[in-house]
């Protein structure tokens, strides 16, 4: 969808600010692109709205030079956000949301409409917000406003240049999640600018860490922070990246253990004799529906034959609210259980059926899992890469 070939940008001054940037943006993919300060990213991203005009080489969008579209329909078919946000002050949210309907000559209801239910989707309720100026939102709002205006005509291609930045943390986070909800459900092929490694590894399909004007590496987010292409990277995504993993991992089936399950209805007595045959010293208990309720202990005296395990589970069991839903990321996971002080964390699939349990020590095997498995995707290109060359393949 979006190409860079051979893409050099010298400003008048000397400055090099882009060197040789050869990138390819898939349709529907989210490319983040990440750096520090001053190392060319505005530049290649302004260089696709033709904002800057590159100095050699060029920007392919949809097969076709963007040198060769006419700069006002080309900005009307890319959705820009950026971190000042640049609302107009003295319209109203919804007019602002409708400004690329507007002057594409929608009709006034439409344009409106069409404002609304971007608001909606952005997690504005267009009744509340709709009518209030900018300077009546948080600055999380406006940010929402600002993708809800890049999206209002629904453009294929979204380029945003630290949408999130301006914003504290906790407020960065929601908005994060919000973004990726949405980019499930539009399928944008987006370029993210930013300079926080989290952000990148969080937000992006793939990553391209910049070094000054050029890729140093591009790469999935896992495989950015498990094989580092150089030293220069390494340093960049920091010595924890080993912990950034968490966020990039999700957890799968074959990570959860299977400690005894009962049911509220079930006789104590039974449920004991169930864990002791399964060696454990407590079992999750499930709601008639099969829904998560909690877990329960074996009686703290029974061991000595004086405990109370009379009546059914229901009259032991105590409540556990955390659980997380398959494919939740390890961090998650392990945030959770630092949160709820818990030594497990239920998971659940998509109806809410009971799967398993992530203890620490499944987390940590399912950490290792991940990083085992980068290692044999590389070693596997390198057999693959010494049999193009005629190289006999490696036995390993
Ligand atoms: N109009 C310009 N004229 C001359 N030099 C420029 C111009 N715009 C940017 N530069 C320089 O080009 C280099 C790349 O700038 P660019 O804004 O693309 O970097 P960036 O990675 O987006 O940085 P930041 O994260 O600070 O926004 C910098 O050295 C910058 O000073």
């Amino acid at each position: 969808m979006l190409r860079f070939e051979h893409v050099t940008k010298r400003y008048p001054d000397g400055t090099v600010a882009v060197d040789d940037l050869n990138l390819e943006v898939a349709e529907g993919e989210l490319v983040t692109l990440v750096g520090p300060s001053g190392c060319g990213k505005t530049t290649t991203m302004r260089m696709v709205n033709r904002l800057e005009e590159p100095t050699e080489g060029r920007v392919l969008f949809d097969g076709k030079d963007v040198a060769e579209h006419d700069p006002v329909q080309l900005r009307r078919r890319i959705g820009y956000v950026i971190q000042q946000v640049g609302l107009f002050p003295h319209r109203t949210v919804l007019d602002n949301t409708a400004t690329v309907p507007h002057l594409l000559g929608w009709r006034k209801a439409k344009a409106r409409q069409r404002a609304a239910e971007l608001l909606d989707l952005v997690g504005l309720d267009p009744a509340v917000h709709g009518d209030r100026y900018p300077n009546q939102l948080s600055g999380g709002q406006r940010q929402r406003v600002g993708v809800a205006r890049a999206l209002a005509a629904d453009p294929p291609v979204l380029l945003m240049d630290e949408p999130f930045g301006a914003v504290d943390p906790v407020v960065r986070e929601r908005l994060q999640s919000e973004f990726l909800r949405l980019q499930a459900e539009v399928r944008k092929t987006v370029l993210f600018v930013t300079h926080d490694i989290e952000e990148a590894v969080r937000l992006g399909d793939r990553i391209a860490v910049y070094g000054q004007g050029r890729i140093e590496q591009f790469d999935s987010p896992a495989a950015v922070l498990g094989a580092p292409a150089n030293d220069y990277v390494a340093s960049f995504v920091g010595s924890d990246r080993g912990l950034k993993r968490l966020s990039v991992t999700p957890v799968e089936k074959g990570d959860l253990e299977q400690p005894p399950v009962v049911h509220l209805a079930d006789p104590m007595a039974r449920a004991v004799a169930r864990m002791r045959a399964e060696g454990a010293r407590w079992a999750v208990v499930l709601d008639e529906s099969d829904g998560l309720h909690g877990w329960v202990p074996i009686p703290e005296d029974e061991e000595r034959g004086a405990a109370d395990a009379s009546g059914p589970v229901a009259g032991h069991a105590r409540r556990m609210e955390a659980w997380l839903p398959l494919g939740a990321s390890l961090k998650k996971a392990f945030s959770m259980m630092l949160q709820y002080d818990a030594g497990w964390i239920a998971v659940l699939d998509e109806e809410d059926r009971f799967l398993g349990v992530l203890t620490p020590s499944s987390l940590h095997e399912a950490l290792r899992r991940s990083i085992d498995a980068d290692a044999q995707d590389i070693s596997r290109a390198e057999v693959e890469l010494d049999s193009a060359l005629g190289a006999p393949a490696r036995t390993r």
